[in-house]
């Protein structure tokens, strides 16, 4: 579906800030870039869908060079950045029936598309006077109208409180059953462990591991527990590292006698493995 090799990059012609950065994205995987603000997500974002052309090496999405794309490879992709570009003077389902009328493939029909992100009732209300969900709500279904293959969605959880956000998640979700690719951008590491398939932890424009979350978390262990038992009518606790349990006497001691009343392990996040492996932290 995607494949990078020795991709480079520059804004500026001198310095070069995507550097020697390769991966591959099979069809159905949700991918995420995993980094903190300016590390380069919304870059190569970009250049895999071939707004910023300008770059060396090789980038190869649903088998063309991007730096080569036509009007075919925009019926292909669904893009929903960070900013979304939606006319405010149009009404939402204006602004809908205006972006399906750009495709000549089959597209959703734009109220239910509406009503699924709960904007049936606001419809026909200028987009300028919609909030900044709203907006975001409305650029998602936008990017999925034409029914693409391969989504591109930018922080699609930010300014979405809970309840949408969930309601994203699961629409996200839904895509993906549907046999989408998608390439999801986020800061957010519940997003990107619920979510993503596998992960490039992005830094200074460079990835520094790609992964499936789980597997990323597994090589920073739990390594300690913390247990709480009853001592002659007295909650007491205490602490044994993992990998020696067996030989931990305190605690085998209140397992066999049964007077444990709690057991806790410290599971890393991804927070933490990101940290461990980049040196730097999400936010
Ligand atoms: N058009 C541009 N011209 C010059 N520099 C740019 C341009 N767009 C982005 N940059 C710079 O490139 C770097 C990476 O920006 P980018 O938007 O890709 O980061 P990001 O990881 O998506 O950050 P965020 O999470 O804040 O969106 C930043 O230092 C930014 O200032």
């Amino acid at each position: 579906m995607i494949e990078v090799e020795n991709l480079n990059f520059s804004y500026n012609q001198q310095i070069s800030f995507i550097e020697n950065v390769s991966f591959h994205v099979g069809a159905g995987e949700i991918f995420g870039f995993l980094g903190p603000s300016g590390a380069g997500k919304s870059t190569l974002q970009k250049i895999l869908c071939g707004i910023l052309r300008n770059y060396q090496g090789s980038v190869n999405v649903l088998n063309t060079e991007v730096k080569n794309r036509d009007k075919e490879f925009y019926e292909k992709i669904g893009v929903d950045f960070e900013f979304p570009n939606l006319y405010g003077k149009f009404t939402g389902l204006e602004n809908l029936r205006y972006f399906s009328s750009l495709y000549d493939r089959k597209s959703l029909d734009p109220l239910t598309c509406l009503e699924r992100v709960g904007l049936g009732e606001h419809a026909n209300k200028k987009v300028a006077d919609y909030s900044k969900g709203m907006k975001m709500r409305l650029a998602f279904v936008r990017s999925i109208l034409h029914q693409p293959q391969l989504l591109f969605l930018d922080e699609p959880t930010s300014g979405l409180d809970p309840t949408y956000a969930r309601l994203m998640k699961d629409m996200i979700l839904e895509q993906k059953k549907e046999g989408r690719t998608i390439i999801l951008t986020t800061h957010n590491m519940h997003d990107a462990e619920e979510l993503c398939d596998r992960v490039a932890f992005i830094v200074d424009g460079k990835i520094k591991a790609v992964g499936e979350p789980l597997q990323l978390k597994d090589h920073k262990r739990a390594v300690e527990i913390s247990y709480a038992y009853m001592d002659s009518e007295v909650m007491k606790t205490g602490k044994a590292v993992l990998a020696n349990l067996q030989k931990d006497e305190l605690f085998m001691k209140q397992l066999q006698e049964g007077r444990l009343r709690s057991i806790h392990s410290k599971e890393p996040t991804l927070e933490d493995v990101f940290m461990e492996l980049t040196g730097r932290r999400l936010v």
